[in-house]
């Protein structure tokens, strides 16, 4: 075996570029007897033929199991402390209407962060009282259809926010829950863009002001304020960042004790999942163990009840359930230096379909979807087909070393900040999103077409649907 040296140190070379890291795939994924690639018992070819490629796969049990588990788990550790919690599903991480009603059936609640956000989940008939709204620049209008409508907390990001709401609170002659978000200025071991609590970024009021803000919002009679918010990141593998926000907002939280009420804590999402082999994931009962482990502690060193401790979670949840299917188009070997041959694979899709590799240099991995090989790894890069050299999917990973142009390629872990993160670059459209369960498909966001793309401009003339997108037929039903 001979090492390429293109290859990062983290990387091991496969024993089997066939097999199926129990981590990264959703956990109604395998092979079939034929070697294609299953997910929740349809085989990627079957997919393909029947929706297309690109393709957003989600493992609905796997989903729904997840949140159930993340349910259970806080609960169970809170319990243990004599504590109560509560579960937003984040809907930024992907949000459809069916994907609304798996997070209520599970009983959690939802956190959306824009109108759009929010019309989703009132068009999957939520609750509003079920939803927490969340935005650093939430609009007046936002705003004031948010309170009309009666949605169950408001997260505000700025001190100018509190009068914001506090007068359409009292237009509508409601009194708002409301929630503070806080920065705590922990700095989360992720990837810069991910950190959302260091001092320079745009989220939340600094703790230092944050006595103040209580201050302004207990002042109007339109708010009810009902705790403290903290979201340190996305995409953290460890508990200790999690643990000194919450020591740092639980200190606060006492002060605030002797001017009113504060029944809730809200310690925000951000737990992180395996997008490669080499990712290590921390337990989520561990991460629910630590949460109540250092509240429980720091409640009775300051002598207060254990408030009720909501989380938000997004990617933990519909991250791992999530693939994506593409089709080869080409395969070609570039000489990189005179040791080094890169092997560039390109498909259907690319950062359109997923952002996340151009925008944080995330890694994630890659099998061959449509049949299994015994041919020798070979190291691949696959490449999208952006006019883009920027645009890659996969930066590094292993595929049997004869993959070929017409093979399908899945790429796990893309449930999460992908379609949600979509764009139409190049007039691509954007890829459909299908629900796969038991050996049954169905679609829940359906593929764009060129019909799409081009009926909002408004140089086309009538008859936008005589033009060419009949040569990519539209989502076919499923089989
Ligand atoms: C305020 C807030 N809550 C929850 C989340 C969900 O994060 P994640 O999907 O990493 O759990 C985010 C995204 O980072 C967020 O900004
Ligand atoms: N979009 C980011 C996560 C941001 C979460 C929202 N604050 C990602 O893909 O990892």
């Amino acid at each position: 075996m001979t090492v390429n040296p293109l290859a990062p140190g983290w990387l091991a070379h496969p024993e089997d570029a066939n097999a199926l890291a129990p981590a990264v795939w959703s956990r109604n994924a395998d092979r079939a007897p034929s070697g294609a690639l299953r997910i929740g018992g349809i085989s990627a070819p079957a997919l393909h033929a029947a929706y297309g490629t690109p393709l957003y796969v989600i493992d609905e049990l796997d989903a729904r199991e997840r949140a159930a588990e993340l349910r259970d788990a806080f609960a169970a550790a809170f319990a243990a402390v004599g504590g109560r919690t509560t579960v937003y599903y984040a809907g930024k991480a992907f949000l459809s209407t069916e994907v609304a009603r798996w997070m209520i059936e599970a009983g959690l609640n939802i956190d959306v962060c824009s109108g759009g956000e929010l019309a989703v989940a009132l068009a999957a008939d939520v609750d509003p009282a079920r939803l927490g709204f969340h935005g650093n620049n939430k609009s007046l209008s936002e705003i004031d259809h948010a309170v009309e409508i009666g949605v169950g907390a408001i997260v505000l990001d700025s001190v100018v926010e509190i009068e914001r709401v506090a007068q359409a609170a009292h237009r509508h002659g409601r009194v708002q829950n409301v929630r503070l978000r806080i920065n705590s200025g922990v700095h989360a071991s992720t990837h810069e863009y991910l950190a959302t609590a260091r001092e320079d970024q745009k989220f939340g009021i600094p703790l230092a002001d944050a006595a103040a803000a209580v201050a302004a919002i207990r002042s109007h009679d339109s708010l009810r304020f009902l705790g403290l918010h903290s979201h340190i990141g996305s995409q953290i593998f460890e508990s200790a960042g999690f643990v000194e926000a919450a020591r740092r907002l639980l200190a606060l939280h006492a002060e605030l004790l002797a001017g009113g009420e504060v029944p809730e804590l809200n310690l925000g999402g951000g737990f992180g999942i395996a997008y490669t082999s080499a990712d290590e994931v921390t337990p989520i009962a561990r991460i629910a163990a630590d949460f109540a482990e250092v509240v429980a502690a720091e409640c009775a060193r300051l002598g207060i009840p254990v408030p009720v401790v909501a989380i938000e979670p997004g990617r933990a949840i519909i991250g791992t359930a999530g693939a994506t299917l593409y089709e080869v188009g080409t395969v070609k070997d570039v000489s990189v230096d005179e040791r080094a041959v890169r092997r560039y694979v390109s498909v259907d899709g690319g950062m359109s379909d997923n952002l996340r590799t151009a925008l944080y240099k995330a890694e994630y991995s890659v099998r061959i979807a449509n049949r299994v090989s015994d041919a020798d790894p070979a190291l691949v890069r696959v490449a999208g087909k952006h006019c883009e050299s920027g645009d890659i999917v996969v930066q590094h990973d292993y595929l049997p070393g004869d993959v070929s142009p017409g093979d399908l390629l899945a790429v796990p872990a893309t449930g999460a900040y992908c379609w949600s993160l979509a764009s139409n670059y190049n007039y691509l459209g954007r890829p459909a999103v299908v629900a796969v369960r038991e050996g049954r498909s169905r679609v829940l966001i359906r593929r764009e077409t060129e019909y799409d793309l081009l009926r909002r401009d408004t140089g086309v003339s009538s008859g936008a649907e005589d033009l060419d997108f009949r040569a990519h037929p539209p989502t076919m039903e499923p089989q």
